[in-house]
């Protein structure tokens, strides 16, 4: 194995802690060429596409990269902001927000986010707390239901960057957060938000995002995991079961995918008289064009054209405060144990309380 050269840490330094908050990833621009390139990395990963290389490489490479982005461009266009993808605009904004709120209570840590497929890579955050003397880093993912397709793959990112260095920080990695009490406080009180503007609707719709049906089968505890975090948000809520429904969207290729998927439930639920539904989309803590284009622009349309009334889209989770509360309880539990509180402050307030001792040994 070869090693790259890394920056030493000076023995005797004062540890610190890093955090890293990875999200999926995004293309740099919502044109074919960048989309190709994002798609191309993405769709690789055998932990999201698990099929046989020898199969899926020549439908990648012959079909899916011929075709898509150029559709995804138009798609990606139609949501991007001045500042980029909001994806990125939010996943960026967050860990800014998670550093302040930790050094508020008290922490001296380092937050710096990340993308599985893009920039800025796992590789390249994880070399930057390195570099500034992270000799602990906590491994935190930005979504709340553990897949393999997305947790796993991040992992396998940190472990692979781990594996080319000589003095390997300790780390530690978060699973998952699907049934934390603060995110589904942080999830609830947005959507009473909206209510308490809005008005109810007939139905909530928690859409989360799909994965081929036959990796619950083959034990990844993904679909359990959105289950339980609708039910916990229905509960919150004070909904009954009927009026809350969890379904699946972004199904891709030919294979049968989990169930119920959210746009024939939507045209469903127009086809049965129901006139106003709302959709949340809990698995995704930040906006991107899985909830902008795919829920608020083509299932709005599907639900209206099949005779549906109103459609209400809220927000994910994004900059809200709750939240980042939340996570930062999240981020501090799974910190506990590693001193992350300023060395030389702890010094100094020893130094002070062995003063006074001094002094009132001598009165
Ligand atoms: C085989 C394909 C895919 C699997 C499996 C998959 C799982 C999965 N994805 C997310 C979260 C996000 N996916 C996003 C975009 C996206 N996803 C796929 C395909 C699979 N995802 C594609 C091809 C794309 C790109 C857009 C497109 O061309 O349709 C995003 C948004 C990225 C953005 O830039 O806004 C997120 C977030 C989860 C949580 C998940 C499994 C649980
Ligand atoms: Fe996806
Ligand atoms: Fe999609």
């Amino acid at each position: 194995m070869t090693m790259r050269p890394e920056p030493p840490y000076s023995h005797g330094q004062a540890a610190h802690t890093g955090i890293v908050w990875v999200n999926l990833g995004t293309p740099d621009a919502p044109t074919p060429s960048a989309l190709r390139r994002y798609l191309a990395q993405f769709l690789a990963d055998p932990r999201v596409v698990e099929l046989p290389r020898a199969l899926w490489w020549p439908i990648l490479h012959g079909i899916i990269l011929n075709v898509r982005p150029r559709r995804s461009a138009a798609k990606y266009a139609s949501i991007w902001t001045p500042e980029g993808s909001p994806l990125k605009v939010w996943t960026e904004r967050q860990a800014k927000l998670l550093q302040g709120l930790l050094g508020e209570r008290g922490h001296r840590v380092q937050v710096r986010w990340a993308m599985r497929y893009g920039q800025p890579s796992v590789g390249a955050a994880l070399d930057a707390l390195k570099a500034a003397g992270c000799t602990r880093i906590l491994v935190l993912p930005a979504y709340p239901q553990y897949c393999a397709a997305t947790t796993a793959s991040a992992f396998d990112e940190v472990y692979a960057w781990a594996g080319g260095l000589r003095w390997v920080p300790e780390l530690r990695f978060v699973n998952q957060y699907h049934d934390d009490a603060g995110y589904v406080a942080a999830l609830a009180a947005r959507v009473q938000a909206h209510w308490a503007e809005h008005g109810r609707p007939e139905r909530l719709v928690m859409s989360f995002h799909g994965m081929p049906a036959r990796t619950l089968q083959r034990g990844d505890p993904y679909h359990c995991q959105c289950h339980k975090t609708g039910r916990l948000l229905a509960e919150a809520l004070g909904l009954p079961p009927e009026q809350a429904l969890v379904t699946f969207q972004s199904r891709f290729g030919k294979a049968q995918w989990l169930q119920p998927y959210t746009e024939p439930t939507l045209v469903a639920l127009a086809r049965q008289g129901v006139r106003r539904v709302d959709v949340v989309c809990p698995g995704f803590t930040a906006d991107c064009i899985e909830t902008l284009e795919e829920i608020d622009q083509e299932a709005r349309a599907a639900f209206l054209g099949a005779g549906g009334q109103a459609f209400h889209y809220i927000p994910c989770l994004n900059d809200d405060i709750g939240w980042l509360r939340a996570l930062a309880d999240i981020a501090e539990r799974h910190l506990s144990g590693w001193p992350t509180r300023n060395a030389h402050d702890e010094a100094a307030a020893t130094a002070t309380r062995q003063r006074a001792l001094a002094l009132g040994a001598q009165q």
